[in-house]
């Protein structure tokens, strides 16, 4: 074999094993190892792991040497033991207490996105998604099947608030909205953009705008100091037509969001908000 082909043979099998890597890190974030291995006062072994997270011995030793050799993981011998650590990515992305934590996102993607890629066949096929397959959850509505479950629901959530915490601040300066004083968050989550928004524009309000058992889940888990600026608001956005978007605005009844192709308008569950109709983004 040449060595193009060598080199195209390697790459098959990189994409041809790539899942392995994917469910080595979305086990041991699930497992818990990066979570003791930073709560403890310095490196472990295997057989400290192991009990730390309830798994097997053999096990545990095979997660914990493929961790090191994903750079997930540090590993040292003394007196002829292994003893390992996290290394700087699992510090700042796997470990629950770390701001930048990522272990939400990491168990939805394990649990739901991971799952449903399982039937990506049948996915291109049907040419739809394929939460009923994988969960029993028809999804005519994609949120629907996300939030299988209260759990589910608030998982995502969290997810979302994770992603933020590294990305919000890129986001919202890529544009300056200093000009715009209220702001709305049509589709907003946990508020999480909304609540990175206000750090950066301290002058502004903002209306988080969700489903809800969404804003309900955000009330109940998620802390807000910056409550007299972000006004959560309940409801069920669609998508329409500029035309018809326009008479139902007239009608009193439903307010505006938008860019002029392609405008939204919603229907708020609660009381109305005129002053929304100053800017948006979703
Ligand atoms: C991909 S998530 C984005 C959440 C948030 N903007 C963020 O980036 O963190 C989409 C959000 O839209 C909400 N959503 C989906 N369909 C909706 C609808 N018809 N009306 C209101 N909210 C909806 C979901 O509940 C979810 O919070």
């Amino acid at each position: 074999m040449g060595s193009s082909e060598d080199q195209a043979y390697r790459l098959l099998n990189d994409y041809a094993n790539g899942f392995m890597v994917s469910q080595v890190l979305f086990a041991a974030c699930e497992l818990g190892v990066f979570d003791l291995l930073a709560e403890a006062p310095g490196p472990l072994d295997v057989a400290a792991v192991a009990a730390g997270v309830r798994a097997s011995a053999h096990g545990t030793e095979l997660l914990l040497d493929i961790c090191v050799s994903l750079k997930l993981l540090k590993v040292e011998t003394r007196g002829g033991k292994a003893f390992y650590r996290n290394t700087e990515l699992s510090s700042d992305y796997l470990t629950t207490v770390s701001p930048t934590s990522q272990c939400s996102m990491l168990k939805y993607m394990g649990r739901t996105s991971y799952r449903c890629w399982g039937h990506l066949a049948d996915a291109v096929r049907e040419g739809r998604n394929q939460y009923l397959e994988t969960f029993g959850v028809p999804a005519e509505e994609l949120f629907t099947a996300i939030y299988r479950s209260e759990g589910e629901r608030l998982q995502f959530m969290q997810a979302l608030q994770e992603v933020w915490s590294v990305n919000g601040r890129s986001v919202l300066t890529a544009f300056d909205l200093s000009v715009f004083p209220l702001m709305c968050d049509l589709g907003g989550g946990a508020g999480a953009l909304a609540k990175e928004c206000m750090s950066l524009y301290p002058g502004c309000k903002i209306t988080v705008f969700d489903i809800p058992e969404v804003v309900w889940t955000a009330k109940q888990h998620f802390s807000f100091q910056e409550e007299e600026q972000i006004d959560f608001q309940e409801g069920v956005f669609v998508s329409v037509g500029k035309q018809r978007c326009v008479s139902r605005l007239l009608q009193g009844d439903w307010m505006f969001l938008g860019n002029e192709e392609d405008v939204m308008w919603f229907s708020s569950h609660s009381r109305k908000h005129p002053q929304l109709n100053t800017v948006c983004y979703s």
